[in-house]
């Protein structure tokens, strides 16, 4: 579990999360959404380290960030899988060599140890047998897999995924949001999903958490998002022509 307690970052004069407190669940995928601008990345960053809030606090499993030490904010990466936007796989390394890197980085594994990790998550992400080949040399869908099963590879606590479907085609974007869902449920691992694809919060918005302008203003679940009446997010979740054409054919049939 995350927990974050009246969250505030600034830039210049400029505020971009002002206030924000909300609990992210293990083992649950939990979502941040809104629209392009209101904060999803800066929250991210802050929840893991790389920008520094002005204000508020960060919990981990009731551990507050502010009050680590050194060890122990070395500790906790350890325990956090990234997913980055657009996946961030090294070009000149072979997919094995990919996975294999957090290992290399944070345990004193033998290679055929982690050798035997990286096939077993291979494995998980149903890519058998692409090892010797080059990111450059598979598919953008299977790309994203490689750095899911990399961002698993040590077991994380915690998994944040940058937008995850992001250049990919809608079939294959559901395919990636189930893998991590599924991923999610077995290890009971605390996820946050920072998108802005309505696909995306159908498929495994498990808990929501809408920013606009910096402020949290409405949270709930998938069932949730279409009863509301926050007008915020109704305007959102109707900004896709297709959902308001599904609206309005559903309205005349009703
Ligand atoms: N390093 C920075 N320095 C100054 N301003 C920044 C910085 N990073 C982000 N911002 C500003 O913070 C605001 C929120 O940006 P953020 O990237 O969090 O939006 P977002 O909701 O993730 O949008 P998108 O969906 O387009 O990625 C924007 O106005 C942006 O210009």
């Amino acid at each position: 579990m995350i927990k974050v307690d009246n969250l505030k970052k600034q830039f210049g004069n400029e505020e971009i999360l002002k206030g924000i407190t909300t609990t992210f669940e293990k083992g649950k995928t939990n979502l941040i959404i809104g629209q392009s601008g209101s904060g999803k990345s800066v929250m991210l960053k802050c929840l893991i380290g790389l920008f520094k809030p002005e204000q508020g606090r960060i919990y981990y499993d009731d551990n507050a960030i502010q009050d680590m030490d050194e060890e122990q904010q070395r500790v906790l990466r350890e325990e956090i899988g990234m997913l980055f936007q657009g996946g961030a796989l090294f070009d000149s390394m072979t997919i094995e060599d990919n996975v294999m890197f957090p290992l290399r980085m944070f345990t004193k594994q033998k290679r055929a140890e982690m050798l035997e990790r990286v096939n077993e998550v291979l494995n998980r992400v149903e890519l058998d047998g692409v090892n010797k080949k080059y990111p450059a040399e598979i598919s953008g869908g299977m790309q994203k897999r490689v750095s899911i099963a990399r961002a698993i590879v040590n077991k994380p606590k915690y998994l944040f995924c940058d937008e995850p479907n992001s250049g990919l085609d809608p079939k294959t974007a559901t395919v990636i949001d189930n893998l991590i869902q599924r991923i999610t449920h077995e290890n009971d691992i605390t996820t946050i999903v920072v998108t802005h694809d309505m696909n995306s919060v159908m498929e495994i918005g498990e808990r929501i958490n809408f920013l606009k302008n910096g402020v949290l203003v409405w949270k709930g679940t998938q069932e949730d998002i279409f009863k509301t009446d926050n007008k915020d997010v109704t305007d959102f979740v109707y900004s896709s022509d297709l959902f308001k054409k599904i609206r309005d054919v559903q309205n005349k049939t009703n």
